[in-house]
């Protein structure tokens, strides 16, 4: 099985190592940059979780005309860029199963409404990754994949797939819904990404502080209620947040460090959706609308905010 991966940041690249390394076929398709760079010169200088590296040479296509036919798509940019992704990498999608692994609602419905939609599958990882420099990338965390057919039964080889990653250490469950399993990841985040983002702390704060934890209960809470609304069971999402926010308890959060660096952040397939998916269905969400206009005026500062690095 061929597999392509879109997108060369943290996770593209260290999924496309992983692959490549236990020897499956396999294409990052990316934008070019410092880091394609050094990863055609050099190979991907991979760290693993233990502290060991390798180096493992990764076929790099930056140029959609050039890609080789794939099996499968892994989807690894952020969700901010899925549509334009799709747009712009279309020729090597049309063709392939798509798989997106990304955090956030509305990534796999972007897909569904974009392609053939036989061909869609969808859910969740709690590997963590980190672009340290140019060519170099360290496996932050290990964790559990789960990988599904989005929208019901269809003919996408999820179970390859799903064999593949796993061949490459990347543990795989093949999930019968994978919107449980993407919403139960969502109300993690929006437990932990804008709080911990907006008061720049660490998410162990969320567990230590009285504030921190009101906030996170109320923001995954609320959130729960429009899951719940949508027929997704969520099991107990705020002890679920809570056991998250300790185990990662020294982590900055995504949304933290892209503030920091003066990028993008997710907050629109996070609070933001939550938000839109609330009023869908006639319930109130005030504490992630705040959340979102507050991420979105800090966005708003953008690089020359005082957040810069
Ligand atoms: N990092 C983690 O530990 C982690 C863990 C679990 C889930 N996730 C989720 O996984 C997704 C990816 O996260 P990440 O941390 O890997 O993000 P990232 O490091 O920012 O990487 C995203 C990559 O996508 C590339 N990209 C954007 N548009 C593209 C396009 N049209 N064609 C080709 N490449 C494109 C970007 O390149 P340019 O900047 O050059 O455009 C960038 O290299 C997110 O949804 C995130 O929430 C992340
Ligand atoms: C689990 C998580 C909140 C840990 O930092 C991560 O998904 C993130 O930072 O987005």
């Amino acid at each position: 099985m061929h597999v392509g991966v879109l997108g060369a940041g943290a996770m593209g690249s260290l999924f496309a190592g992983r692959l490549a390394a236990s020897g499956a076929e396999t294409t990052l398709l990316a934008h070019a940059s410092a880091h394609t760079a050094a990863i055609r010169d050099d190979g991907l200088r991979l760290g693993r979780p233990d502290g060991s590296r390798a180096t493992v040479g990764v076929d790099v296509v930056t140029d959609p005309a050039s890609a080789p036919d794939c099996d499968a798509v892994l989807v690894f940019v952020k969700s901010t860029d899925t549509a334009d992704a799709i747009e712009e990498w279309r020729p090597v999608l049309t063709d392939a199963t798509v798989a997106t692994l990304q955090n956030g609602l509305g990534n796999a419905a972007a897909l569904v409404a974009a392609l053939p939609e036989d061909g869609v599958l969808a859910g969740t990882t709690s590997h963590g990754a980190v672009v340290e420099e140019p060519g170099v990338v360290r496996h932050a965390g290990t964790g559990n994949t789960r990988l599904g057919r989005w929208d019901g039964p269809n003919d996408a080889p999820v179970e390859r797939l799903a064999a593949t990653l796993s061949s490459a250490g990347i543990d795989t469950a093949v999930v019968a819904d994978p919107r449980t399993a993407v919403w139960r990841k969502v109300l993690v985040n929006v437990g932990i990404n804008a709080a911990t983002a907006l008061a720049r702390v660490e998410n162990g704060a969320l567990v230590e502080r009285e504030s921190g934890e009101r906030l996170l209960r109320r923001a995954v809470s609320e959130a729960a209620r429009v899951a719940r609304a949508e027929g997704v069971a969520v099991g107990d999402p705020v002890a679920e947040t809570r056991r998250v926010a300790e185990r990662t308890a020294s982590n900055a959060s995504s949304m933290r460090q892209d503030l920091e660096r003066g990028r993008a952040t997710e907050v629109e397939a996070l609070h933001g959706a939550v938000v839109s998916r609330a009023s869908e269905q006639d319930l109130p969400a005030p504490v992630n609308r705040t959340l979102a206009d507050l991420v979105r005026l800090a966005e708003s500062q953008g690089s020359s905010g005082r957040g810069q690095p």
